[in-house]
């Protein structure tokens, strides 16, 4: 049986913004959304005349002040889930060159987490097989 021929495809597109010290930026979602609490990487829909790489550019300064510019999007992966309502396909990037430094400026909680800690974080299902990816392409964090 096919478990999406009657559900909307939603795209998405997300970012695993690093720092420096190759920390991730996570963003818990706020009270009231759908999945509110869980910790999710910072990016939205897709809109129409859109490209992933222009909605990541718009999101990364709507939500979190920072201004990027697309070739600093490299690509890593994608999450292809099947959601009650809709099947949600989430282009996932990766991000190191930035102007400014990430605030919350949609209500959001912000953190900062090593790869080895992500899974210290509950988020939606379908991040989770993304995890590993990103902790693959991550050196394990030696310091102190
Ligand atoms: N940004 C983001 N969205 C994710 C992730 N994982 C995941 O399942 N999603 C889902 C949650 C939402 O259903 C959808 C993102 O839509 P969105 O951020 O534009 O919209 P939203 O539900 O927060 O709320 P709204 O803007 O429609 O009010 O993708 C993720 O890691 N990052």
């Amino acid at each position: 049986m096919n478990d999406t021929a009657d559900k909307p495809l939603l795209l998405v597109a997300a970012c695993a913004l690093l720092d420096t010290d190759n920390r991730i930026l996570l963003a818990q979602r706020p009270e009231g959304k759908a999945m509110a609490g869980l910790w999710e990487f910072p990016g939205g829909k897709v809109e129409a005349g859109e490209t992933p790489e222009d909605t990541l550019v718009r999101e990364l300064f709507e939500e979190l002040g920072i201004v990027t510019e697309k070739p600093c999007l490299a690509p890593l992966s994608f999450a292809s889930h099947a959601y009650d309502d809709f099947h949600l396909l989430m282009p996932l990037y990766v991000c190191r060159k930035y102007q400014g430094m990430p605030v919350p400026r949609e209500g959001q909680k912000l953190k900062w987490v090593r790869a080895s800690a992500l899974r210290d974080y509950p988020m939606p299902p379908a991040d989770l097989p993304l995890v590993p990816i990103i902790q693959d392409l991550l050196p394990p964090f030696r310091g102190s």
